[in-house]
């Protein structure tokens, strides 16, 4: 496998750390060891997350190219969007982002607060548009691309979650070697990854990475979309490309992706029951913030599987904390007792 050959622009302060969720794994019966990766922490630029060590790897051909625009897409409460937004005020770039109306939820500040405050105080141009969830590309995305090329700009397409972008999996490529690297430390080898997915090359990345030792389908997507179908078959093609982009050796099968669709409910973006649980569960054990979106229901995912037995007893599973909790803002009405 060979990620190296790619050029990586540094916007993380570099391996995340890796720390164990000890409390937490107490409480659940002790029988599994839990353990937590913090992409959640991974940068300076506006709390950074997942689509932060995705972007390393696209800013290059932006720099390359002489673009003078990202422009991305997501909901009223998109990290990717707000991420965009962070890494184009800190390399002196415009940055376009259009924030559709993904989730059917009406906190009184649902779009004013959180990611979307952030992102209009980096600068970016907000644009709000009526259009519901869907992960894939968006006319409301290419529009707002022709509208800088109309007005003599040059714009960077970034999809959402970056995940259309054909180098959007290597970034999680890298997190694969980076957690074999820290295993050597540790002395053992995690049994479980567990990762919430939605527009997919956060876990594409992951499967192909850890094809590389035999672990593609220790990779345990839970799904967020509550679209598990499209999601699926969107980590599988982006995991196709990305093992054929690093030379892996061997074709990625559907069967190297699972995806848990048990947690996702009811709807993008709406928390069900066991989210909120599972938000206040791991705060109260671990004082580690998910958020009602993304981590709450990957949280709910490995929670549920360790309560329900489907992690052998000694197994060590490492969560992956991507990011997400400043959405909490949005939240505030769900969360005005605690
Ligand atoms: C905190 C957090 N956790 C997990 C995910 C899922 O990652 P993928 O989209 O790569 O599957 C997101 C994505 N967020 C999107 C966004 O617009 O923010 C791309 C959907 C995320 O933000």
């Amino acid at each position: 496998m060979n990620l190296q050959k790619f050029p990586r622009h540094s916007l993380t302060f570099g391996p995340t750390p890796i720390q164990p969720l000890k409390r937490l794994s107490a409480h659940l019966g002790g029988k599994v060891q839990l353990w937590a990766k913090r992409e959640d922490c991974n940068s300076g630029l506006a709390f950074g997350g997942n689509k932060t060590r995705k972007l390393e790897y696209l800013i290059p051909d932006a720099i390359a190219g002489g673009y003078d625009t990202l422009v991305s897409i997501g909901g009223i409460q998109s990290n990717q969007t707000r991420q965009v937004a962070a890494v184009a005020a800190h390399l002196g770039m415009k940055c376009v982002l259009v924030q559709e109306n993904w989730v059917n939820y009406s906190d009184a500040v649902y779009d004013r607060v959180g990611n979307i405050e952030m992102s209009r105080i980096m600068g970016a141009e907000v644009t709000l548009d009526a259009a519901g969830f869907d992960i894939g590309i968006r006319p409301s995305w290419e529009d707002a691309m022709e509208r800088v090329k109309k007005a003599g700009g040059k714009p960077f397409p970034i999809p959402a979650g970056c995940s259309e972008h054909p180098k959007g999996g290597l970034g999680f490529v890298g997190f694969a070697e980076e957690v074999r690297e820290q295993e050597k430390e540790l002395g053992f080898k995690f049994d479980y990854i567990v990762v919430c997915s939605v527009t997919g090359s956060t876990q594409a990345g992951m499967v192909v990475g850890f094809a590389a030792d035999g672990r593609a389908d220790r990779v345990i997507g839970i799904d967020a979309s509550a679209k598990p179908e499209q999601t699926h078959a969107q980590i599988l093609r982006i995991a196709q490309n990305t093992a054929q982009l690093v030379e892996l050796g061997r074709d990625i099968s559907a069967a190297d992706v699972v995806l848990n669709t048990e947690y996702g409910g009811p709807e993008y973006g709406l928390p069900n029951d066991g989210t909120l649980e599972a938000i206040r569960l791991c705060a109260r054990q671990e004082g580690m913030l998910t958020d009602p979106v993304y981590e709450g229901k990957s949280m709910a995912g490995m929670i549920g599987m360790v309560r329900k037995g489907q992690f052998p007893e000694g197994s060590k599973v490492l969560y992956a904390h991507l990011g997400g909790v400043p959405a909490l803002n949005a939240y505030s009405f769900i969360f005005k007792n605690g």
